[in-house]
């Protein structure tokens, strides 16, 4: 079985996207497709990352606009099949209902408080913080409205999981291994962490992509995680 892990593959190029999805599909449930490679591919990139490889298609959009205009936009990429697609959380109620309305066979996912915030760039941004319970109140209200799952740092999971209860998947960036490079993720924790917190899905890029071998880091993320399951093949 494969690891609850999604790659990001944030590659310039779509031929770098490609090989890193063949890499890794058969460790992770999940690649994740961002803003770099869509804006410069668009639809195209999707079909490619999913290609040959069995693998859910994960696609990060972080939409943020009025909620007809977000409707329009969730409708387009809905017919491309990503298992999971992100909006902002902070775009509000009626955003969020019309994006779950759109799209009812892909999971919406609202990004709550972006993992490289820290609590004092949320206050320069004139969000009430602390970063926790940002992180709650905009949960909450994406819950309420519609979103069945959640994007949040895995310094709040266990937080969010009591609050919004078992059945809202919940998905966590900033994950490092022990030892790795924290790059611009503020609120960070290792991928055991994450999991005993209540992590469903644990988003992962640079630590994979940025090895020698990413589908060797591949292997080994999703091997660790099911040592520490207790669960070793
Ligand atoms: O709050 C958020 C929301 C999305 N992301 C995305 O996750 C990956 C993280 O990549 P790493 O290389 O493991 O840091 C990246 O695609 C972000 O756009 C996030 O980091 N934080």
């Amino acid at each position: 079985m494969t690891a609850p892990i999604a790659v990001a593959i944030d590659a310039p190029e779509i031929e770098t996207a490609a090989r890193w999805a063949s890499a890794v599909a058969p460790h992770v449930s999940t690649v994740k497709v961002g803003l770099e490679l869509y804006l410069r591919y668009g639809p195209e990139v999707v079909t490619t990352v999913r290609g040959a490889n069995k693998v859910s298609v994960f696609l990060d959009l972080k939409l943020h606009d009025i909620p007809a205009t977000v409707a329009g936009a969730v409708r387009n990429v809905a017919r491309l099949k990503p298992s999971i697609l992100t909006v902002h959380a902070s775009g509000g109620r009626e955003m969020i209902r019309a994006a779950a309305e759109a799209a009812p066979d892909t999971e919406i996912a609202a990004v709550t408080v972006l993992t490289s915030l820290d609590d004092e760039e949320l206050e320069r941004v004139g969000v009430r913080g602390p970063a926790l319970d940002a992180t709650r109140r905009l949960a909450t209200l994406a819950v309420e409205s519609g979103a069945r799952a959640l994007v949040c740092s895995p310094q709040e999971v266990a937080s969010l999981r009591r609050e919004v209860g078992p059945d809202v998947t919940l998905i966590t960036p900033g994950v490092r291994p022990g030892g790795a490079d924290q790059g611009d993720q503020a609120r960070t924790a290792t991928p055991q962490e994450a999991l005993a917190a209540g992590a469903d899905l644990l988003v992962m890029g640079r630590p994979i992509t940025r090895a020698a071998d990413p589908g060797a880091a591949a292997a080994s993320a999703a091997s660790a995680i099911r040592r520490s399951e207790g669960t070793s093949s």
